[in-house]
């Protein structure tokens, strides 16, 4: 499998929050940083658990941790790569600076890749949409200088954070300063109903949509927008947990999956927040092949397909399909 869709922060397992929470003061041990199974919530109490995991994630070797034991748990996962994405974050009492926050997440990855975990990983910089247009001009600056520096492992930028807060036309400038340096775009749009906006955001053709919960006219959205993204081919991450937890989706079987998976649209099922939300990537494909009665072979497909959206060179895709390919053979030998 491929995740393509994982925040670094939402991410953070019970166990290591265990030992960020023993580490320093803050929220005490028995604070609760995951939903349960089957609970429901509001995008704002997600919103929520998220400041309070930022009060644990403060310096350097936090953030280091961290992503190490994310990326393990992917790989055990049977993640065989892996786009991370997180938004640099600056911490004066720790002295941790976005650099050093960054430098941090880089040092795991080339760190895990000694381990020899059998996962590639890459770094994507998010833009907060709470922190306005500076920041977001001074994200794509840090992921140019980073994507030369780090051997190409910054790929690209995501806009995220509340998505009933601000107007997320005003980072187009930043979205098309950042395609201009090279780097690939990977935007939640539509989270919640907001067609103005994502038309606007459409025209300069992000290469994936984070959610895209409310971009047909059923959940709020409308034919321009459907059409829109089906002209341009544009592969949607699609975190059916998430949604379910946070509500911007009634019931699994609501879900957008199905309306995409319809019509033959690039589809990619992510987690989101794995930690937050109590799923792994496997869960999610069990999720999606019982809601929708998808057999093996079609979760194969769909996720055979994903290496082609992946923001890694030619020559990364092609390394994963043949490996997808070799495992083809044996899992579904052809009998004659
Ligand atoms: C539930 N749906 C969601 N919608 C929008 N943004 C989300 C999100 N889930 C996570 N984030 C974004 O990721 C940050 C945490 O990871 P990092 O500190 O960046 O590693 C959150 O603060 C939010 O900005
Ligand atoms: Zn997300």
């Amino acid at each position: 499998m491929q995740e393509l869709h994982a925040h670094l922060n939402g991410s953070i397992s019970e166990e290591t929050m265990r030992k960020l929470l023993s580490r320093r003061n803050g929220p005490t041990a028995d604070t609760k940083m995951m939903f349960d199974k089957g609970q429901t919530a509001t995008l704002e109490d997600c919103f929520n658990m998220f400041k309070l995991i930022h009060q644990v994630t403060v310096d350097t070797e936090s953030v280091y941790m961290v992503a190490c034991d994310v990326i393990r748990e992917f790989a055990a996962d049977n993640v065989k790569y892996l786009e991370l994405r997180s938004t640099p974050r600056e911490v004066v009492a720790t002295g941790m600076t976005k650099e050093k926050y960054i430098e941090a997440i880089l040092q795991a990855m080339k760190d895990c890749e000694k381990e020899n975990l059998d996962i590639i990983v890459k770094l994507i910089l998010a833009i907060d949409r709470r922190n306005g247009v500076k920041v977001a001009m001074e994200t794509v600056n840090l992921a140019a200088k980073y994507r030369e520096s780090s051997a190409g492992r910054v790929v690209g930028i995501d806009l995220s954070g509340d998505p009933k807060v601000g107007d997320g036309c005003d980072f187009i400038p930043a979205f098309q300063a950042a395609k201009a340096k090279g780097l690939k775009l990977a935007l939640h749009l539509a989270e919640v109903p907001a067609v103005e906006e994502t038309k606007e955001i459409l025209q300069i053709v992000p290469d994936r949509i984070g959610h895209g919960t409310c971009l047909h006219t059923e959940a709020g959205g409308s034919q321009d927008l459907v059409d829109l993204v089906t002209h341009h081919q544009i592969p949607i991450e699609l975190c059916l947990t998430s949604n379910v937890i946070g509500q911007t989706v009634p019931h699994f079987d609501n879900h957008q999956f199905k309306f995409w998976y319809a019509k033959n649209h690039p589809c990619v099922i992510c987690t989101d927040d794995k930690g937050v939300f109590n799923t792994t990537l496997s869960n999610e494909y069990s999720i999606a092949s019982r809601t929708f009665s998808l057999d093996e072979r079609t979760l194969y497909q769909l996720s055979l397909q994903s290496i082609q959206y992946i923001f890694a060179d030619d020559s990364v895709k092609a390394d994963l399909k043949s490996r997808w390919k070799t495992w083809e053979a044996e899992r579904f030998p052809i009998t004659t």
